[in-house]
């Protein structure tokens, strides 16, 4: 946690403050009530896992507009039709972002999304208060990221057990060994690697190869971040990693269903 990267530190500061503009219009009380009426989740993990059984790729499929090193990635921007497009691809999930200042995300991009298709959708954005959780819930989020490296061990463990209690799937995201270790205390069901070095953008693959034999086998890995071709799905597979968190390559494709398609499943 010392050694934070400063883009973290940062959208981590803002973070702080937009939870409390947002508490301050919407107390926990009622916002718990407004996410027991919510959508039931839909088994974000259990669509992956029946995937992967099936000896098919897993892949959560990311609808973001932009992002910190890309600066906008795809405009025009329609979340419901990129996830229509997901899912006729064979996507098992989405990931939709909904940070604002940092991402171009909105939570009304979730809630497009997952109404458009039947996946399961994860709410990509950077969750450090159990507010976040609740909120995540009541938008109808299946799933919630939750990054060792923006949390402490107790924080960590609060905001997984929360989660699971209102029925959602945790996404437990590292970068080295070190959180790695402090994840696996969680024993999370569903573990992602991310390849991407936050001090420098740059994704290396290695990054997930390096650490795979640390994930504990009770996981399913997602490697997440710097998926581009089809040679880098066949390197993971040959690896054993069959689940795969994709942004980018599909967001940046004129149509990014087609483009799931030929990465993941080519004719
Ligand atoms: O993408 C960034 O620039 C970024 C910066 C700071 C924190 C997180 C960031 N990205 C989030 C992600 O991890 C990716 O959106 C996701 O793994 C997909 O990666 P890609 O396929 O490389 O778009």
């Amino acid at each position: 946690m010392s050694d934070t990267p400063d883009i973290l530190k940062k959208i981590l500061e803002r973070k702080a403050e937009e939870i409390t503009e947002r508490q301050a219009r919407l107390p926990l009380e009622k916002l718990s009530a407004r996410a027991a009426e919510a959508d039931p989740p839909r088994g974000f993990v259990r669509a992956l896992a029946d995937k992967v059984a099936a000896g098919q790729p897993g892949v959560i499929a990311e609808i973001k507009r932009a992002s910190p090193s890309q600066g906008v990635i795809r405009d025009p921007y329609d979340p419901a039709t990129i996830a229509r497009g997901y899912e006729a691809a064979g996507a098992a999930c989405l990931s939709v972002l909904t940070d604002r200042d940092f991402f171009q995300g909105d939570d009304s991009h979730l809630q497009s999304a997952r109404a458009a298709c039947g996946l399961p959708v994860l709410r990509k954005d950077f969750i450090i208060h159990p507010w976040q959780v609740v909120e995540a819930r009541m938008l109808g989020a299946d799933c919630v990221l939750l990054i060792a490296a923006a949390l402490d061990d107790a924080r960590m463990a609060e905001l997984h057990e929360l989660a699971g209690s209102l029925g959602m799937d945790v996404l437990v995201e590292v970068h080295d060994a070190d959180e790695l270790a402090r994840a696996a205390a969680l024993k999370p069901r569903l573990l992602g690697i991310n390849n991407r070095d936050l001090r420098t953008f740059r994704t290396r693959l290695e990054t997930t190869l390096d650490l795979l034999d640390r994930v504990p086998r009770s996981s399913l890995l997602v490697t997440e971040s710097g998926i581009h071709t089809p040679a880098d799905v066949s390197r993971m597979r040959a690896a054993g990693v069959d689940a795969f968190l994709v942004g980018e390559a599909f967001m940046r494709a004129p149509q990014p269903g087609d483009a799931l398609q030929d990465l993941f499943f080519p004719a």
